[in-house]
């Protein structure tokens, strides 16, 4: 901690003014030299050295400190190896987990090994006898014949023999003298080695290179933040000197510090999220600023930590608040995730679910999409707002469809809307059908082509939990919003919910399951938050009930908004309250465009329905079976087209069979519809048209 304190005073300052030599500005080897002084780099190595030399007395203490260290660690290894510690460990662990085999085994293992080892030590002591026994008297003779007679009367191969032995004896006992003098400092280095601290990280080496130093992150800070958070496995691995496995080190992302980090056996990541009240303590930081997730497995930690205070503060003024039209296509600016990156949300072949408690910002993020759309000239625009609010007014000029209110009439339009959006899609689907080369989804080439109506259509339904419990009209809303969510991608139409309840009784699940972006901004629980971000979530870290009311407003975490497995987004917020409002001109700019662009918005009260084709919808709700008692067709045609069949009794599908030269049949007791039937009608009918 000192070290943060005492830095800033020693902090290097750069000088950039030049030095006048001789009247020529920057010019003289003093110049240059001052230049280099000065330079950035030089600056650096110079504060690295002076850190360092600062911190010269409390190294020496230190590294002290590793030696005896490293020679308790290898009495400790030594004491293992001697007592088979590591085998009786295991045989330990047997006898308790009453696992009498492994037991066994562990103990055959010390017999062993035990047996292999005093083998090999009368192996060795054999050997080095063998050798005394043979170079002792050879060396004896030869020492004798050298003591007793000159090397000259020698035979002169035994003469030579001696001058290398005494060569090489001189050599062994030069190097024999430096390794004296040599092997007592590489015996302190091993043992400094060997004591050192064995977290990752040398960052205390250079720590004033990084100008956030107050709020540090490091492979070191977090293996021992992570060492304290009670988790049992993984505080035995590392009091037992296990090394955590970075296998991405801290690395700077956006405004923060990523780390990943591959957990010991017996740890998840998940039962580190759950304790990320501590580890944000551990860490120095806030909550929300400490984001332990589930990486690629369950036991590989992604760790993201906001610089301190960097989430503080808005996301700042609205890219298109002033200025410019949009591409719906491209995505429209929605706020800044927690890396400080601008995110451009996707509305083509997305669907939105925006969710959290009251005033969160829900409406506003809500807005912000909706402004995005309208300032694509050929997007238009549905808006129902299902309560007394007026936080979507300012659209209503440039919205083909707006209702607000808690009325029955209300609900009753925003029905008959996904109904529409409903018959759309399956006009829009023939007229794609209808294109060269039948493409697959609506293109922003297409979406141009005013003629074709396949421009993008953005439906919002604000307060949406109002319509799905909706006594009348709910079921109804939450079959036909799934359909639409489920096949509107392809055809440019989009549906954005937003809600402040987003339990299964208020969402249908199938809604949930399907939205392609969840949205949630501060909320109360487990179920809310898996509700709007997806099953799973909560488990896994992606938690915006970390959010705090009022303090995080406007800060929410996102799901399929970009690639990441989340995001946390602080929205841009365009105001609308009491006696301020941005929405408007951004409204009326965005009429200019319209009308700029030839268009017109007209309101569409209805949407031409594609005509219905009887014969084919039965044969689709014969689903493949050869016989199919009429109740059951019956009850199948008005869930597949319920505008059309609903009121439909037996007479009415006989009298339009009949039509086709066909009827209900009688078998086992019931009225039927036979698959041949209907068969040979469609090919008559096939063979005729
Ligand atoms: N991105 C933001 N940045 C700053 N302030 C915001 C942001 N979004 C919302 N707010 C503030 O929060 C207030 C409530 O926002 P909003 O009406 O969108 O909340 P809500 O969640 O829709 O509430 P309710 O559920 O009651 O409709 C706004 O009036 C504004 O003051």
């Amino acid at each position: 901690m000192n070290d943060r304190h005492e830095r800033g005073a020693l902090e290097p300052k750069v000088f950039e003014a030049e030095i006048v030599t001789d009247g020529v500005p920057g010019s003289g080897p003093r110049s240059a030299l001052t230049k280099w002084w000065g330079a950035p780099g030089t600056a650096h190595l110079r504060a690295v050295a002076a850190y360092r030399f600062r911190k010269l007395p409390r190294d020496f203490l230190r590294l002290a400190w590793f030696v005896l260290r490293g020679h308790g660690r290898w009495m400790a290894k030594a004491w293992t190896w001697a007592t088979y510690g590591d085998l009786r460990a295991d045989a330990r662990a047997a006898r308790v987990a009453s696992d009498s085999e492994a037991r066994r085994q562990a103990q055959e293992l010390i017999r062993a090994d035990s047996k292999a080892r005093w083998g090999r030590l009368a192996i060795v002591l054999h050997r080095c006898a063998v050798l005394a026994t043979i170079v002792a008297p050879v060396g004896l003779v030869l020492w004798c014949v050298d003591s007793w007679m000159a090397r000259e009367d020698m035979w002169p191969w035994l003469a030579q023999l001696l001058n290398l032995i005494g060569t090489s004896w001189k050599v062994v006992k030069t190097v024999a003298s430096a390794l004296l003098l040599v092997g007592p400092v590489g015996w302190i280095v091993a043992a400094a080695w060997e004591g050192r601290d064995k977290e990752p990280g040398a960052s205390w080496l250079t720590r004033p290179d990084r100008d956030d130093a107050d709020s540090w992150i490091d492979e070191r800070m977090v293996s021992k933040a992570l060492g304290h958070l009670g988790i049992a496995p993984l505080n035995a691995f590392l009091k037992n000197g296990g090394e955590l496995l970075y296998s991405i080190p801290a690395r700077r992302d956006g405004n923060g510090t990523f780390v990943q980090v591959r957990l010991p056996l017996g740890t998840t990541a998940d039962m580190v999220a759950d304790r990320r009240d501590k580890l944000a303590a551990n860490l120095g930081r806030a909550k929300l600023e400490t984001w332990p997730t589930e990486g690629d497995e369950a036991g590989v930690l992604d760790l993201w930590v906001a610089d301190k205070g960097a989430l503080a503060g808005g996301a700042g003024e609205w890219p298109l608040q002033h200025d410019g039209q949009l591409d719906v296509f491209d995505g429209v600016p929605f706020g800044l995730t927690q890396r400080g990156v601008v995110v451009n949300a996707p509305l083509i072949e997305a669907n939105w679910l925006i969710g959290g408690r009251p005033g969160q910002g829900k409406s506003a993020a809500l807005r912000t999409l909706l402004l995005g759309a309208a300032l694509d000239p050929t997007a238009e625009l549905w808006i129902f707002v299902m309560g007394e609010s007026p936080d979507f007014d300012p659209f209503e000029p440039r919205a083909t469809r707006y209702r607000m209110g808690i009325d029955d009439a209300v609900a009753e339009a925003a029905v008959a809307s996904l109904e529409d959006l409903s018959t759309e899609m399956e006009r829009r689907g023939k007229v794609l059908g209808e294109q060269p080369g039948r493409p697959p989804k609506v293109s922003r080439k297409l979406a141009d082509k005013a003629g074709l109506g396949l421009h993008p259509l953005v439906c919002a339904i604000d307060e949406c939990h109002e319509l799905f419990q909706h006594p009348k009209f709910g079921k109804r809303a939450a079959e036909l919003a799934v359909r639409v969510i489920k096949r509107g991608r392809k055809y440019g139409i989009v549906l954005l919910l937003a809600t402040q309840s987003p339990t299964k009784d208020s969402i249908p699940r199938e809604v949930t399951r399907n939205v392609s972006c969840g949205v949630a901004f501060s909320v109360a629980d487990q179920i809310a938050n898996d509700g709007l971000l997806g099953a799973g979530k909560y488990r896994s870290g992606i938690r915006a009930t970390d959010l705090r009311m009022k303090t995080d407003r406007g800060t929410c975490v996102a799901v399929g908004v970009t690639d990441a497995a989340f995001e946390l987004i602080r929205t841009f917020y365009v105001p609308l309250e009491d006696e301020v409002d941005m929405v408007t001109p951004v409204i009326q700019r965005a009429l200019a465009i319209v009308r700029e662009h030839g268009r017109e918005i007209t309101a569409r009260p209805v949407i031409e329905a594609v005509p219905v084709d009887h014969l084919a919808d039965v044969a689709t709700v014969m689903r493949g079976e050869r016989r199919v008692p009429t109740r059951v067709v019956l009850a199948r045609l008005a869930e597949h087209n319920r505008r059309e069949y609903e009121g439909w009794t037996f007479s009415d599908l006989k009298a339009t069979l009949a039509q086709y030269g066909f009827g209900p049949r009688k078998s086992s007791g019931v009225q039927v519809v036979r698959a041949e039937d209907v068969g040979e009608a469609l090919s008559r009918r096939g063979g005729s048209g």
